[in-house]
C-alpha cells in the first residue's frame, strides 16, 4: 500500500523516466498556483498530491501492458486525473482527454502544452457530443455513476477495450447494482492508494508483470 507522499513518488519513478518526473513536477507546480483560481482538488489534498492524485491515477498501468496499441480515452478529465498522468507516464500511447467545463479545459491545454505532450489531445466537449472512435483504453475518476457512464461511453467501446475505473469506496457496491449481464464484463481491483477504495476492472484484466 501506498502511505505516504515519499512512497508515492517512489512508486511513480518506478513507471516513468527522468523526464518524466520532471514533467510530473512542473504539472503539480502549476495545478497548485490554478486550485487557487478555480477548484481542481480538494484543499487537503494539496498537501498529497502524489498520494492522493499523482500515484492513484498512475497505478492504471498496472494493468496495461508494456507494448501496446491504441487510444487511451479518459472522461472527465478535470484537474488531469488520470489522463493526464498517464500521458506523462505513456508517450507511446495517444490520450484523449474529453472535458465539458470550459475553465478546465484551459487548463488542461495549458498544462499539456507547458509539459510538452505530443501524445495528449483535450477535447473540450461533452462526451455526448464527441464523434465515437474506438478506444483501447476507458478511464475515468468521479465522473458518473457506472450505469450512466457506461452509457455514456459505449459507442467507444468495442470487444478490445480496457475499462480502468477508480471509483473509491463505492467500487464494489456500484458493481453490484449492475444487471447480471453487464456486471459479469468487470470485477474490483484493490487500489494501492487507499486501502478502502476499488478500481472496476473489465473482465479478464489482471496485472501485468513488469
Ligand atoms: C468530479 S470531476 C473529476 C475530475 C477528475 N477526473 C478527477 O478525478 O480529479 C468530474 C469532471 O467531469 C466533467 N464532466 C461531467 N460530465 C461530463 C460530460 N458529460 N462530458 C464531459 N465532461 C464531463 C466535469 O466537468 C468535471 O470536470
Amino acid at each position: 500500500m501506498i502511505e505516504d507522499e515519499a512512497s508515492a513518488r517512489r512508486y511513480v519513478e518506478e513507471l516513468g523516466d527522468k523526464d518524466a518526473i520532471e514533467r510530473l513536477e512542473l504539472m503539480i507546480r502549476l495545478l497548485l498556483e490554478e486550485n487557487a483560481r478555480q477548484n481542481l482538488i480538494s484543499r487537503p489534498s494539496e498537501q498529497q498530491v502524489w498520494q492522493r492524485h499523482i500515484a492513484d491515477s498512475a497505478q492504471l498501468l498496472r494493468f496495461v501492458p508494456r507494448e501496446t496499441s491504441g487510444k487511451w480515452l479518459d472522461l472527465g478529465t478535470g484537474a488531469g486525473f488520470p489522463g493526464l498522468v498517464i500521458a506523462v507516464l505513456r508517450p507511446d500511447i495517444p490520450v484523449f482527454l474529453v472535458e465539458s467545463r470550459a475553465r478546465r479545459v484551459e487548463w488542461l491545454v495549458r498544462a499539456s502544452e507547458a509539459m510538452g505532450l505530443g501524445n495528449c489531445q483535450t477535447i473540450g466537449q461533452r462526451l455526448e457530443n464527441v464523434p465515437p472512435f474506438a478506444a483501447r483504453f476507458i478511464s475515468a475518476r468521479a465522473f458518473a455513476p457506472l450505469p450512466k457512464l457506461l452509457k455514456l461511453s459505449a459507442p467507444f467501446s468495442t470487444k478490445a477495450t480496457t475499462y480502468l475505473l477508480p471509483k473509491g469506496r463505492s467500487a464494489a457496491q456500484e458493481l453490484s447494482e449492475l444487471p447480471k449481464r453487464s456486471r459479469s464484463m468487470f470485477h474490483v481491483e484493490q487500489s494501492l492508494t487507499d486501502s478502502g477504495a476499488g478500481i472496476i476492472v473489465s473482465a479478464g484484466v489482471t496485472e501485468v508483470e513488469r
